[in-house]
């Protein structure tokens, strides 16, 4: 829920304290303290730490390469063209277990789609914060710093449902990929009740980038996530060999992300990426991050291979593992996927 108070606007926003008691607090909506000329960081945004350098969000080490996956080519049946399958999977095995995160080209949505999506985000987020706050939202019973509801119900329907059979057919290609039998991956996801979540992130400038982030380094909970950017490039941050880089990723360019879910059905063998969003104090940037899940009554477990077992990862309820990771997200390192270890 929010209100406004002495001209100024927050959230108000339901926590269970450390003694166990429901608390609401209120938290300042950023993007009226950016539209209100901020200068100065707020000391509760102070959030980089020595652990967590800020790293330049302007063109990442070109000795780092990142491929983009033609969709189209993964789709091609057996023939002729079956080579250019058989080199695309060998790059998506490459760059999906390098990054954890890999671009997608030759997906299938129309432009107009894609347009339609950015003009609707842009749209609700340039309203008035009276506007906007009938849009305000709950996620897994909790009260959220968001907006959650309808506000983009009909345009995203159309988006969601491309985005679903990108999806599809990347986890077939990831299995396939991996040596591993076609359905593998997909079979959890491949029914009606498979959720997809949206997520709309708005990151205002900052006048202090070097000190804030947009969001804490995170892994997402999800089997796959499908992500779009509009406004800026160079907000995206990839904990890649122990060091945060920029992700090279073009405005006008789709991105898809292992999340947990994956790497427990992978056994491992994909790894979700840890990440955060950094901010800019020039441009606004604006993501919108679609979270593929199984049905959260569902039951995923690493895949099985032939011959002794190298299990390191367990069988877990879908919903079981979504909240344990809500309860204890976020935390300094990865540490959510260790409910689902051995
Ligand atoms: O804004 C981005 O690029 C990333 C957003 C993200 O990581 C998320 O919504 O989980
Ligand atoms: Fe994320």
């Amino acid at each position: 829920m929010e209100i406004k108070e002495d001209g100024n606007c927050f959230h108000e926003v339901k926590i269970t304290d450390q003694d166990g008691l429901l608390r609401t607090i209120k938290v300042p909506v950023v993007q009226q303290l950016a539209l209100n000329g901020l200068k100065h960081l707020p000391d509760r945004y102070i959030n980089v730490s020595p652990d967590h350098p800020v790293v330049s969000s302007s063109v990442p080490d070109p000795s780092q390469t990142f491929p983009a996956i033609d969709v189209a080519q993964l789709r091609i049946g057996p023939g002729s063209e079956g080579l250019g399958q058989a080199q695309e999977l060998v790059k998506l095995a490459r760059v999906a277990k390098e990054w954890g995160l890999f671009l997608i080209v030759n997906h299938g949505i129309e432009d107009s789609i894609l347009r339609g999506v950015e003009d609707v985000v842009r749209g609700f987020f340039g309203l008035s914060f009276e506007e906007k706050k009938l849009s305000v939202g709950t996620y897994m019973n909790v009260d959220n710093t968001g907006y959650g509801q309808n506000f983009v119900r009909q345009v995203m329907e159309e988006y969601v449902e491309g985005a679903r059979k990108v999806c599809n057919h990347l986890l077939e290609a990831l299995a396939e990929s991996l040596s591993l039998e076609k359905h593998v991956f997909l079979r959890n996801l491949d029914c009606k009740s498979s959720e997809i979540n949206v997520r709309v992130n708005y990151y205002p400038q900052c006048p202090r980038p070097d000190l804030s982030l947009g969001i804490t380094p995170h892994s997402d909970g999800s089997a796959l996530t499908f992500l779009m950017q509009f406004g800026a490039t160079g907000g995206l941050q990839l904990l890649k060999d122990a060091k945060w880089v920029t992700v090279p990723w073009p405005e006008n360019m789709l991105l898809v992300g292992v999340g947990d879910l994956l790497e427990i059905m992978s056994n491992g063998r994909l790894k979700s990426a840890w990440h955060r969003a950094a901010t800019n104090a020039d441009r606004e940037r604006l993501s919108v991050a679609l979270f593929y899940n199984p049905p959260s009554e569902a039951e995923i477990e690493p895949v099985k291979v032939e011959g002794p077992s190298n299990e390191s990862y367990k069988k877990v309820i879908v919903g079981d593992y979504m909240r344990n990771f809500y309860k204890i997200s976020p935390t300094i390192d990865k540490q959510a996927i260790n409910f689902a270890k051995i």
